[in-house]
């Protein structure tokens, strides 16, 4: 799979018009599959095995927050990093989930070829399936190199996407508790 990644690396660099014998180039095809590999390993895993059982039993059935989880993505239009800070809040209800876990969930989906709704949405729905929780909240803040590096150029648009689930959605002080929370 890497080799026939590495395959097509070459081809796209012939395209550009460039020497893949020149010496700095040599190794760039598998290196480039390589790292394509990475940015995408989010396909390769499943929301089981990155949370590997670490759901706890808990009577605590306040707001718990996870601030300012960096995320690195790739739009899937342009094939160009968005790059961003992720929020996510839950209101447990007897089962809470291990700390890094959420983080884990964040990245499983960040490392595939996305747009930003669809991440923020899917990240939340991971999060309620996982924790039954009586509300989940995600709120992503990315900088899309695709609006950057080219395109309009823009340098400091963000975009910010959210997804309110359960008491989240229902209650207005709840809404107002998280954003104050993750705003301050
Ligand atoms: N909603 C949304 N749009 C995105 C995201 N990432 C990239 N895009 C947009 O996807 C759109 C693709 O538009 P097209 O007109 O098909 O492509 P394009 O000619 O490359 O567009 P420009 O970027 O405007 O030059 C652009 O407006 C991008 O800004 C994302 O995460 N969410
Ligand atoms: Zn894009």
């Amino acid at each position: 799979m890497t080799e026939q990644l590495a395959e097509h690396y070459k081809e796209i660099l012939t395209g550009l018009g460039e020497d893949l014998t020149r010496d700095g180039l040599k190794d760039t095809p598998m290196r480039a599959a390589k790292a394509m590999k990475f940015l995408t390993r989010g396909y390769t895993q499943s929301l089981d095995e990155v949370v590997n059982n670490a759901i706890f039993e808990s009577d605590n059935d306040e707001m718990v927050i996870v601030k300012d989880i960096e995320l690195y993505s790739l739009c899937e239009h342009h094939l160009l990093p968005f790059i961003g800070k992720c929020q996510v809040a839950y209101i447990p209800t007897g089962k809470v989930i291990g700390l890094s876990k959420i983080a884990r969930i964040v990245d499983m989906f960040a490392r595939r070829l996305q747009i930003q709704e669809n991440l923020t949405k899917q990240i939340a729905d991971a999060v309620m399936e996982v924790t039954q929780a009586a509300g989940v909240a995600v709120i992503i803040d990315a900088k899309h190199m695709c609006m950057m590096m080219r395109g309009v150029e823009k340098q400091n648009s963000v975009m910010t996407t959210s997804v309110m689930l359960g008491q989240f959605r229902k209650s207005q002080a709840t809404r107002t508790e998280f954003l104050n929370l993750v705003r301050s």
